[in-house]
């Protein structure tokens, strides 16, 4: 026993504190532009937005039918003279009286007097004259003029972000234009003297270039996007002169690799000299030499570890809540978590919490599963595909048998 006050072991940031330390030195951009609707996707609203009128601002009929002139439930039997048409687009424009009915279609205008709609099923008709043939339900089936909004109702507040429901309901109501926040941009360090870039031959030793994919396309499919990326080797001048470059043109300064203890490991000291390291090192697997700090005048550095899975989880779990609070979102979005069963034996030692690569399954109950295929490695980059879950092992957690009930975070994206 090393007498330590830690249990298992601990070194390092449990993630929730490290989030909160990241997020606390984390200031918006407060840049905005106005596009298109159609060019706002994934963007984050800079401006609340208010209706300006009601919609759909007129009372629409919900059915394809006849409505009448009066507001009360009708009784088989009862009988209306037809007065004419309303069509969604080519309203009536008469008023209607007792008696009277008019055909509509489905979404057309009900004219003044009228209170009533009822399905053409329930009809005869004979000349201009309508009979009620079943008993009608005792929905009017009128919707109402402010069903959607009322003039002055809040349509979207500033720091959403947006998705395809958001734009359609903006268009909904009339409105074509949105004010959007600046996106950061990312500039992304990929260090590594054994890197080669994929396509080309390697020499002994050499390992092709992944994090760089990884990484932008993850981003992208955040929303985000890497706008600037240097790939460079352990060099500490050629490191320092990129990261000075990044730090000026970029919002945010990522870099992976040579952030651990080995002798070719100059990040952190460069980071240091160039800025401030916050902290290093999370409680956490993988992702344990993750470093936090500052570049210039403020400019935010992530050091990501090089082996790609912990690259790729050290920028979900804090990367990505980072970005979203840069770009001015009012409260990050974190992945959602449910209670899952493993649906397999889990052979593990206690060490670090782990966030373990897993497939949403489900049993014919009903249950969720947990699916964990194959090597847990943070150098195995076939750990991520496929992967639905973060599954969230405990850190005192040795071999788990199957059925053992776990906390787990939904790492699938939202569609509207
Ligand atoms: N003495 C210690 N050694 C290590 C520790 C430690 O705490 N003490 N931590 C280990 C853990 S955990 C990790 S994770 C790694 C991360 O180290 P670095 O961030 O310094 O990363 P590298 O050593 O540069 O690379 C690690 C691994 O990943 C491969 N790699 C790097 N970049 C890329 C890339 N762009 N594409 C594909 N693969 C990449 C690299 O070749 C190495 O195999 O440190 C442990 N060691
Ligand atoms: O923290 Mo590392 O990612 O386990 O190999």
């Amino acid at each position: 026993m090393s007498g330590s006050a830690e249990p298992y072991g601990r070194e390092g940031l449990p993630l929730e504190e490290a989030r909160r330390r990241v997020l606390a030195a984390i200031q918006p951009i407060t840049a905005s532009n106005t596009v298109p609707l159609q060019q706002a996707l994934g963007r984050v609203s800079a401006a609340a937005v208010l209706a300006s009128e009601a919609v759909p601002g007129f009372r629409a009929s919900i059915m394809d039918g006849y409505a009448l002139g009066q507001s009360h439930q009708p009784k088989p039997g009862e009988t209306w003279l037809l007065k004419g048409r309303s069509a969604a687009g080519q309203p009536f424009n008469g008023t209607l009286a007792n008696g009277d009915a008019i055909r509509i279609l489905t979404g057309a205008p009900l004219p003044d007097g009228a209170g009533w709609v009822l399905p053409q099923e329930l009809i005869s008709i004979d000349g201009s004259s309508l009979q009620l043939a079943k008993k009608a339900s005792d929905r009017p089936w009128i919707r109402p003029e402010d069903e959607e909004c009322r003039p002055g109702d809040l349509l979207l507040s500033a720091g959403q972000r947006l998705g395809a429901a958001d734009l359609a309901r903006l268009a909904g109501c009339g409105i074509a234009d949105l004010t959007v926040a600046q996106q950061p941009r990312i500039g992304l360090l990929i260090s590594g003297d054994e890197l080669v870039p994929p396509g080309t031959a390697r020499q002994p030793g050499a390992i092709w270039e992944s994090n760089g994919t990884l990484l932008e396309t993850m981003l992208r499919a955040l929303r985000q996007s890497v706008t600037e990326r240097r790939v460079v080797a352990d060099q500490p001048d050629a490191l320092r002169q990129a990261l000075l470059d990044l730090a000026h043109d970029c919002d945010v300064v990522v870099s992976t690799g040579g952030v651990s203890a080995g002798d070719t490991d100059w990040i952190r000291p460069l980071v240091a000299e160039l800025g401030a390291v916050d902290f290093w090192k999370l409680f956490l697997r993988p992702g344990r030499p993750f470093a936090f700090g500052s570049i210039g005048e403020g400019v935010p550095f992530f050091g990501l570890p090089g082996n790609p899975v912990a690259a790729a989880v050290t920028a979900l779990q804090l990367l990505w809540p980072a970005l979203q609070v840069l770009e001015g979102q009012s409260e990050p979005e974190l992945f959602p978590r449910v209670m899952v069963e493993l649906a397999d034996p889990l052979s593990r030692r206690p060490g670090r919490p782990e966030l373990a690569r897993a497939r949403l399954d489900t049993n014919a109950a009903g249950k969720l599963l947990a699916r964990v295929d194959g090597s847990q490695a943070s150098s195995r980059i076939g750990s991520l595909q496929q992967a639905d879950l973060l599954l969230e092992l405990p850190a005192e957690a040795g071999p788990l048998e199957r059925g053992t009930r776990l906390w787990a975070q939904v790492i699938r994206q939202r569609i509207f």
